[in-house]
């Protein structure tokens, strides 16, 4: 049965585990399962959450914290807190508002959307709303049209590119054969997908992709390039080898390749092999203030979250998107306050059992 699924295992904090519960009731079923989905049985996808919820904290006292400084900076980015929105497809078949609804909550809550290259509205009028975004690229095999996409990503005001590098093929989603869920329905379409005919084309997925296709793309853009989806530490050593200037522990969410390692367990391992050379962001499951403490504590720079954020946006639009947030950063607040760290930077490896 299409849909038929708990809305989230855990569902995470209480106002996470209430716009799980209200997209689910909001969503056809189908779509509903394109967000919720993942690749194969689903183990990546619940090990994501699974290894966060193995973790605890140790936390330290007598510390004078106060009010704990939530703040931090990345990539010369001032973000209100280390929790940014990961690239997320098809907001438009989430909610009429689409990927605009979302850019107005990141702005409200000063932190960074990453926009999919598969939005469901141009990147133009995305950055319209003075959000703070990064673009998010599957190179496509078309090297100059995927440069073309890069360049008006740039040009509408994007302020990184986030290189997608867990996707040489689409996962496969069994949800989504089941339901024949397989492109978009009649009036939504990839935005930033369209040529200079305004013909769309299709995102497609380059088996063939390689480090000199990142190399290429620093003589494509001045913008800072994070690469996404690095599990192994032989990559991210790579990766600061090819001058990227970020990278995103991530496997996609568990769509891609399943039984992949959960972000969390592979994060300590990248974060060592980078030492501190860049920055290294995760995401993967992270759906409480506890989870942000553990990823910072086991070497992540900030986190970024994608279900939560379609679940806010089917739910309530701009304001279901900021009530998300807001319970992140309140919970994360407290938890800093706790566990003896008046800021991200104070939490250590140390601090997690
Ligand atoms: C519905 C959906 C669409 C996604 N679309 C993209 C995408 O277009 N590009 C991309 O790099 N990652 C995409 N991702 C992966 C997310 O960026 C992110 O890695 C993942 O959602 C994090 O896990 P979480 O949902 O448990 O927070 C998508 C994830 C979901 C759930
Ligand atoms: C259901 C239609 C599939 C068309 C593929 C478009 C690419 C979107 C990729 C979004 C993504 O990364 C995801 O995880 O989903």
């Amino acid at each position: 049965m299409p849909g038929s699924e708990e809305p989230e295992r855990s569902g995470g904090l209480p106002a996470l585990a209430e716009a799980a519960a209200k997209a689910h009731a909001a969503l056809d079923p189908a779509h509903w399962d394109f967000f919720a989905g993942g690749a194969g049985e689903e183990r990546t996808l619940r090990a994501n959450e699974d290894a966060f919820a193995c973790r605890r904290l140790v936390p330290r006292v007598l510390r004078e914290v106060g009010e704990p400084d939530l703040a931090v900076d990345l990539l010369g980015e001032p973000l209100s807190m280390p929790v940014l929105i990961a690239p997320t497809a098809f907001h438009r078949l989430a909610h009429p508002g689409g990927e605009a609804a979302t850019a107005v909550a990141a702005a409200a809550a000063a932190t960074v959307m990453v926009v999919s290259m598969a939005a469901t509205q141009p990147v133009e009028e995305i950055a319209a709303t003075g959000a703070a975004l990064w673009f998010q690229l599957y190179p496509q095999p078309d090297r100059e049209f995927s440069d073309a996409v890069v360049r008006r990503a740039e040009a509408a005001g994007c302020r990184a590119l986030v290189v997608t590098v867990d996707s040489p093929v689409f996962g496969r989603r069994e949800r989504d054969r089941r339901n024949g869920f397989l492109d978009l329905p009649p009036g939504l379409a990839c935005e930033n997908m369209r040529d200079g005919t305004g013909r769309v084309r299709d995102v497609v997925m380059d088996p063939a992709l390689g480090w000199a296709q990142v190399d290429r793309l620093r003589a494509v853009t001045g913008l800072p390039i994070l690469l996404k989806g690095v599990l192994h530490p032989a990559d991210a050593r790579l990766a600061v080898e090819h001058g990227a200037d970020a990278l995103i522990v991530s496997n996609h969410g568990g769509r891609q390749l399943d039984g992949a390692v959960s972000t969390l367990d592979a994060l300590p391992a990248v974060a060592a092999a980078v030492g501190g050379r860049i920055p290294v962001l995760v995401d993967g499951g992270i759906r409480r203030g506890s989870d942000v403490a553990i990823a910072l504590a086991l070497g992540a720079s900030a986190v970024l979250v994608g279900r939560p954020v379609v679940w806010g946006l089917a739910a309530g639009g701009t304001d279901g998107v900021r009530a998300v947030l807001e319970a992140l950063r309140a919970d994360l607040r407290d938890v800093l306050t706790l566990a003896g760290a008046p800021r991200p930077g104070a939490l250590t490896p140390d601090m997690v059992a």
